[in-house]
């Protein structure tokens, strides 16, 4: 049961239409996205929209997050020096089903270069749509944290 979970959603200037895609996309499937933009095509700088989005998550705010830049790694950067974040970049679909089930990844990132669209909706489904596994991968997540 995926409703009321609250997904952090943000990008730099390279991933607007997508984000908002992104969005829609799992608004359809009963998710709460929590969008905090940009809306505006103008330049801008990845590194304060991650860092945005992982504070939501990080707080409780919201329950994950989901992020993009061009390619997706420099806004994944930023949002994990945010303590608690654990984010993953991914450009298919294996990789973002094991960033939950092994990582335990609280944040998504994608490259709005990188993927095409239904590609990147493959990717959200495989990351929202798998649980953490626990278990061993409970002891290693647990060590990222220290
Ligand atoms: O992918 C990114 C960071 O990792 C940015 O989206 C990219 O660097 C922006 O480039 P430009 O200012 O040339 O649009």
């Amino acid at each position: 049961m995926t409703a009321n979970k609250r997904i952090a959603l943000s990008s730099d200037h390279a991933a607007i239409a997508l984000r908002q895609t992104i969005a829609e996309h799992i608004k359809a499937q009963g998710w709460e996205p929590v969008d905090i933009g940009p809306t505006s095509p103008e330049s801008t700088h990845y590194p304060k929209h991650g860092q945005a989005a992982a504070e939501l998550v990080a707080s409780g705010d919201c329950d994950l997050g989901i992020i993009l830049c061009g390619t997706g790694q420099g806004i994944m950067m930023a949002a994990n020096k945010v303590k608690g974040i654990r984010c993953g970049v991914c450009s298919d679909t294996f990789s973002a089903s094991m960033i939950r089930a092994h990582n335990n990844a609280n944040m998504l990132s994608i490259g709005a270069r990188v993927v095409g669209e239904g590609l990147a909706l493959d990717i959200v489904d495989a990351y929202l749509g798998t649980e953490f596994e626990g278990g061993r991968h409970a002891t290693r997540v647990d060590m990222i944290g220290e």
